[in-house]
């Protein structure tokens, strides 16, 4: 897959801050990319360098291959985190009012069908729900037919039904062979739905790779959770483990000889669960901190 957007050495300072410190970075084409990080890592001020509205202090950033121009913005979508609708509009007056903003345009009905918007397409947007203002905000977002479209914290706030059903879309636009750009602190959805990731903390890239690139990179094995204080027994073995949730988390490289070390200590199995490792394992394994502060 060719490289639609290239990102160099790209940094942002404000005046205390570094809030992006000499990214490098390639999203090809055709592929659901996500920038995850904890709040303030810097994933905000990144994607609206790229999305062309925010200058870089340094760096480049090449749209096939050549620099930002002001046809860009013709050719891309955006989902802000804010956006402002007009008021006393219904969802099909905004998207047909949105739709003058630009040269060309996908067929409203389309757009309808593809955001789940049918139901609630003569309502005032006003009257919207979190998850049915997404959508809104995801179909304005698509309206001129981008090559890109850059998602930013889309589901944040959403309730888990909501969450899932914004996923759903999203795949319904990966399958149109649209290039995604999406950022999030949910490990779970840029798990679910991106090809590649950058991790990013602290203004800098600290992992980049598939999901499963990574979380195979960085694990051997199984994270064995168990309700309860047996930390006692850990320490004094040596074993490594973490506390979360009101459980403690054992990753286990031999699932039948940590069951059976537990066993040995007199530690109950009662409640006893075994995962695969995640990216907000990998996220602490790498910062030592949690994902979500
Ligand atoms: N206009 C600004 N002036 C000063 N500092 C800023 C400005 N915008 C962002 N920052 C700082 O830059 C850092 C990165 O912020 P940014 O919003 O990009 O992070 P983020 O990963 O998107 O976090 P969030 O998920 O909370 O939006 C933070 O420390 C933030 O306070």
């Amino acid at each position: 897959m060719a490289d639609l957007l290239q990102i160099k050495n790209l940094s942002k300072h404000y005046s205390e801050t570094v809030a992006v410190d000499n990214i490098s970075f390639n999203v090809p084409e055709g592929c659901c990319f996500g920038l995850l990080g904890p709040n303030g890592a810097g994933k905000t001020t990144t994607i609206e360098m790229m999305e062309g509205i925010l200058k870089p202090t340094s760096g480049e950033i090449l749209f096939e291959g050549k620099p930002l121009d002001k046809n860009y913005y013709q050719g891309v979508g955006i989902q802000f985190q804010h956006t402002a609708i007009q008021d006393f509009l219904t969802v099909k007056e905004t998207l047909k009012l949105f739709a003058n903003f630009y040269h060309k345009s996908l067929p409203i009905d389309e757009l309808i069908e593809l955001c789940a918007l049918e139901e609630i397409i003569s309502r005032d947007t006003r009257k919207l729900s979190g998850g049915q203002r997404q959508r809104l905000l995801l179909a304005l977002a698509m309206l001129n037919d981008p090559k890109i479209i850059f998602l930013d914290e889309p589901t944040t706030g959403l309730d888990p039904q909501s969450r899932r059903n914004f996923w759903q879309l999203i795949n319904n636009i990966k399958s149109q062979k649209k290039t995604i750009l999406l950022t999030t602190h949910y490990m779970d959805e840029a798990e679910s739905l991106c090809d590649e990731i950058v991790i990013v903390d602290q203004g800098h890239i600290i992992h980049q790779g598939t999901p499963t690139q990574m979380l195979k990179e960085h694990f051997d094995g199984v994270i064995i959770s168990l309700p309860g204080e047996i930390k006692g027994a850990l320490t004094n073995n040596q074993i490594d483990f973490e506390t979360k949730n009101h459980r403690v988390e054992i990753l286990s490289e031999n699932i039948d000889s940590s069951i059976k070390f537990l066993l040995e200590h007199d530690i109950s199995l009662d409640g006893l669960q075994v995962r695969s490792p995640n990216l907000e394992d990998l996220f602490i394994k790498l910062t030592g901190h949690q994902l979500r502060g």
